[in-house]
């Protein structure tokens, strides 16, 4: 369980980090979501104690990460594939961080054969794709069996099969009783992944929820009708009180169902190409609520919400 409490970073005037509290659940997988800049790394870097909070506080299973010897027992992370010695093999890197946390040796081929590298262990890492960094990194956060995991965009450089495997790794982990804590700026690599969702935008908490009740925010659904008779049965319609935006022969309503239309327009004998009930995309609704806090965004790409602005704007 990771729990924060009004955690706050302040680099020289710039807030990157406001007044944050959540909690991570053990046995879930929590995507960790915000646009670039949004304080997600520097979260991640506060829970692991390397960035001392201005205020407030973290803590992972009731203390302070910075507390606890042995670290990678109780807590796995990947913060930056990238942050590696090029000139160790996969598996000298994996050795000398078993040997400095006092893991068994036996555990490095044993994370070295779940995240697939075992063939390319005693190449240097300097020679590693993106992808194959990613899979250390991934190791070396698995290294200890911790009960607790981190991981910072760890889909980057991944292929099709490599984000199948992890989003399976991930949900295995969480079926252990793992806290299993994932950030992305991209919603669409959390929805099939996450249980819960925890949304910042520019440091400030706007979302914290299970996905099923993120995705029902997105969930302002609407009928689309297509019909030669559009003049007809928007009248027809209007008069129950729905609402009706009309493209031509293409119809969106809102305030009456696909059945309530569907009748209304056998009752007078409309004829309808197409009626079908649409929801909003998670996707949408993750960039609705975070458009106002995204950072370098080309002007008038996004709409944003009265809710996040009002949120994002404590921040400033
Ligand atoms: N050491 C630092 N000194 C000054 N400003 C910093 C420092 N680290 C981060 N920031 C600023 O704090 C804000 C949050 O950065 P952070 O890297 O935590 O965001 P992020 O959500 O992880 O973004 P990304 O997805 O781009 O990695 C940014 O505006 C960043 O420029």
């Amino acid at each position: 369980m990771i729990e924060a409490n009004e955690l706050t970073k302040r680099y020289g005037g710039k807030t990157a980090v406001h007044d944050l509290t959540f909690t991570v659940r053990p046995g879930r997988v929590t995507g960790f979501l915000g646009p670039n800049g949004a304080g997600k790394s520097t979260t991640l870097r506060m829970i692991l104690g390397l960035h001392a909070p201005t205020s407030g506080t973290v803590t992972v299973d009731g203390r302070p990460f910075a507390d606890r010897p042995r670290g990678l027992r109780h807590i796995g992370s990947l913060l930056d594939a990238h942050d590696v010695h090029g000139g160790r093999s996969g598996r000298a890197q994996l050795e000398a961080l078993a040997r400095s946390n006092r893991i068994p040796r036996s555990r490095v081929d044993e994370v070295l054969a779940e995240v697939g590298l075992t063939d390319a262990a005693r190449r240097r890492i300097g020679g590693y794709s993106l992808g194959m960094k990613q899979r250390l990194g991934i190791a070396s956060a698995l290294l200890g069996d911790p009960p607790v995991l981190l991981f910072d965009e760890p889909l980057n450089g991944l292929d099709p099969e490599g984000v199948r495997w992890v989003r399976g790794l991930f949900r295995r982990l969480a079926e252990e009783g793992r806290t299993v804590f994932v950030s992305s700026h991209l919603m669409s690599e959390m929805e099939n992944a996450a249980d819960d969702l925890i949304v910042i935008g520019r440091g400030a908490l706007l979302a914290a929820e299970p996905l099923t009740d993120f995705a029902a925010r997105g969930t302002r659904a609407h009928v689309t009708v297509r019909t030669p008779q559009a003049a007809e049965l928007i009248g027809l319609l209007t008069a129950v009180d729905a609402d009706v935006t009309s493209y031509g022969e293409r119809l969106e309503i809102t305030g009456a169902t696909a059945p309530e239309i569907a009748r209304i327009a056998l009752d007078h004998r409309i004829l309808l190409h197409h009626l079908a009930t649409e929801h909003a995309s998670l996707e949408r609704a993750f960039m609705e609520l975070t458009a106002d806090s995204v950072e370098y965004g080309a002007a008038g790409d996004l709409t944003g919400t009265p809710s996040a602005r009002d949120l994002v704007g404590e921040a400033r």
